[in-house]
């Protein structure tokens, strides 16, 4: 595969020309010829929250799972600064994925028999960070997603976007360089809950410096963001958007208070 140079300094995810097509288990390219991605192209800014929308089926998941490489595609690259992620060996993208990309799926898939404040620890645990040190991290983590007073708990006890704010907590725990969220919002039933999940995530990422490339087909998430790519049928749609900041935008104070020092970031670098 050619590589070319590594992305502009100031973009943290760059990728080029993503191609990819899921397989068939008999390992054929699948049959109707369509790849999921037909050569995708888009950078991620230091701290800058991306939205990717489109409507089913468009690519956006398949998108988000090649920029954090958990996909590796079938052509195009993946860069993370210097780093070229397509190219690195499984168990090198599995460490970057562990140290500097955090993931928050639809479904937050907490571990049932951990309380909440466990489930946020367990990254840094296994990670190597002592179990107080990592457990005092993820209360303070709790505490900023407004759900420190869930942190004894265990999630069949939780509502439904407690549980998605204690997944956003394990994401963000690690003090990841990019959150890559995958239509987070999207299983929480009531619009109040939505808005303020995805505002306290916006802000703690913003307050802490941390990339958001989010996949929403929800208009009201993508207008949180910096900025929004469109995808159709694997191929970016249109031009980009910008919007500017929202200023008055309420958010929980917690969101935005500095983070203590035993939250610095615990992982290697890349
Ligand atoms: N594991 C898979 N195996 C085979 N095909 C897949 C797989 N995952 C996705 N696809 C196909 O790839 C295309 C892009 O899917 P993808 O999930 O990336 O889109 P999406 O925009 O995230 O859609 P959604 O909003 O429904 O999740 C679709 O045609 C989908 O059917």
């Amino acid at each position: 595969m050619l590589l070319t140079v590594a992305p502009p300094d100031n973009d943290v995810l760059w990728a080029r020309a993503l191609v990819t097509s899921y397989r068939k288990p008999g390992g054929r390219t699948d049959a109707a010829g369509s790849p999921a991605l037909r050569g995708v192209s888009l950078g991620v800014a230091d701290g800058e929250f991306l939205a990717v929308t489109g409507p089913r089926g468009s690519g956006k998941s398949t998108l988000l799972h090649c920029l954090s490489g958990q996909l590796v595609p079938d052509e195009g690259e993946v860069w993370f600064h210097s780093r070229p992620v397509h190219a690195l060996p499984e168990a090198e993208r599995e460490r970057l994925r562990r140290e500097r990309f955090g993931w928050i799926a639809t479904e937050p898939h907490l571990v049932p028999e951990l309380t909440a404040r466990e489930n946020v620890a367990l990254p840094l645990l296994l990670s190597g960070v002592p179990r107080r040190a990592a457990k005092a991290t993820a209360l303070e983590w709790l505490d900023r997603l407004d759900a420190a007073a869930h942190a004894d708990l265990r999630p069949d006890r939780l509502s439904q976007a407690s549980r998605q704010r204690v997944a956003v907590a394990r994401a963000l725990v690690t003090r990841p360089s990019v959150l890559f969220a995958d239509e987070p919002t999207a299983p929480l039933l009531y619009q109040t809950d939505r808005v303020q999940v995805l505002r306290t995530l916006v802000a703690v990422c913003r307050s802490s410096g941390i990339a958001v490339v989010m996949a929403t087909s929800d208009e009201e998430v993508a207008e949180q963001a910096d900025r929004t790519v469109a995808l159709r049928e694997g191929r970016r749609s249109g031009g980009e958007s910008r919007r500017p900041a929202k200023p008055g935008a309420a958010v929980p104070a917690s969101a935005t208070t500095p983070l203590p020092k035993s939250a610095d970031r615990c992982s290697a670098s890349a």
